[in-house]
């Protein structure tokens, strides 16, 4: 039987023309499958924003999350097409917000737009089509022959077509010279789907840098900042002499403010237990994100102080595998 499939239009450049401002979305959905030509599945399409990604903020991820809400039941798969500059950010939020979703929900984009020729949007789409019709119930990226669960992606290049990776998981799908191929079936853990758009986004991201000043950590306390992501050194070490940010995060955790703590390191997993440096902010109270990104671990944060959650109960959160987004030992 034909799948019946949804495709949910945002912009990004895969929907952009050319205008005397610069590149800006201004194609519709519609006009996106009518460039796309002949495709073996039944499609609707829904025009919910018209937004280069930049412009896409937490107030645009409720409405994303609403709009599959609404159709999981009505649809075999749900494409969403989307700017790639924060694709994996929505990707990762939609993961905490959709838990338990009862269909693959692709993500998909361009580097290109659409209307271009030798453009990789057609292969993109079509790809996002294709696992929208066969991966199992999930939120994912679909890009450059690659399908990635989507709290595991990251934007890794600005002009080349192969502009996402999944990190530290293998891609769940792939298109080689045999076809498409699932290797990776996982299913959600069981549960009724729910939709819970409430976050938090008095939150920070923090790159540490040598010379970082950790007066810098309290002025956003203060400022209203509720929970931070720091994206440290290696395994997860941070500056203990001096521009002390290990005192400072015990500060801000006795304070009641949760200190979440990612790599600057791309590739595997963060253990604070190693070096004194990482151990040292452990006893403070750090919260280890192992080995996720820095955009699912801020999503994560968002969501879990979204629900009221206070330090306890965000560090068993993140002790938690919610959708695949991190390995526990
Ligand atoms: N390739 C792209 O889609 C980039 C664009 N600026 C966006 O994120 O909307």
């Amino acid at each position: 039987m034909t799948k019946k499939l949804l495709l949910l239009s945002t912009g990004g450049t895969i929907a952009s023309v050319v205008s005397d401002e610069g590149l800006a979305p201004g194609e519709s959905g519609e006009e996106l499958i009518k460039m796309l030509g002949r495709l073996q599945y039944d499609v609707t399409v829904r025009d919910i924003l018209e937004l280069d990604s930049s412009n896409i903020q937490p107030e645009e991820w409720k409405i994303i999350a609403e709009a599959v809400y609404e159709h999981r039941n009505d649809y075999d798969g749900i494409v969403v097409s989307h700017g790639t500059d924060t694709m994996a950010y929505t990707a990762s939020m939609l993961t905490f917000m959709l838990q338990h979703i009862n269909l693959p929900v692709v993500l998909t984009g361009s580097q290109v737009p659409m209307n271009v020729l030798l453009s990789d949007a057609p292969d993109n789409l079509r790809l996002a089509f294709t696992a929208a019709a066969n991966c199992a119930p999930g939120v994912y990226i679909a890009f450059n022959r690659k399908v990635m669960r989507g709290c595991r992606s990251v934007k890794v290049r600005t002009t080349a077509f192969d502009a996402f990776e999944s990190v530290n998981v293998p891609p769940v799908a792939e298109v080689t010279s045999d076809g498409f191929s699932v290797k990776d079936h996982r299913l959600p853990q069981p549960g009724e789907c729910q939709l819970n758009t409430k976050i938090d986004t008095h939150v920070s991201l923090v790159k540490l840098f040598p010379g970082f000043d950790p007066v810098l950590l309290h002025a956003m306390a203060k400022n209203g900042c509720h929970g931070i992501v720091i994206e440290a050194y290696g395994l997860g070490g941070m500056t203990s002499i001096r521009r002390n940010m290990v005192a400072a995060v015990g500060e801000l955790i006795r304070n009641g403010i949760p200190i979440i703590t990612t790599s600057q390191c791309l590739y595997e997993r963060s253990d604070l237990t190693k070096y004194e440096v990482g151990r040292l902010a452990l006893l403070e109270g750090a919260i280890s994100a192992r080995d996720m990104t820095s955009e699912s671990a801020i999503t994560k944060l968002m969501w879990g102080l979204g629900q009221g959650m206070d330090i306890k109960a965000i560090t068993k959160f993140f002790n938690t595998d919610v959708a695949g987004e991190v390995t526990l030992d």
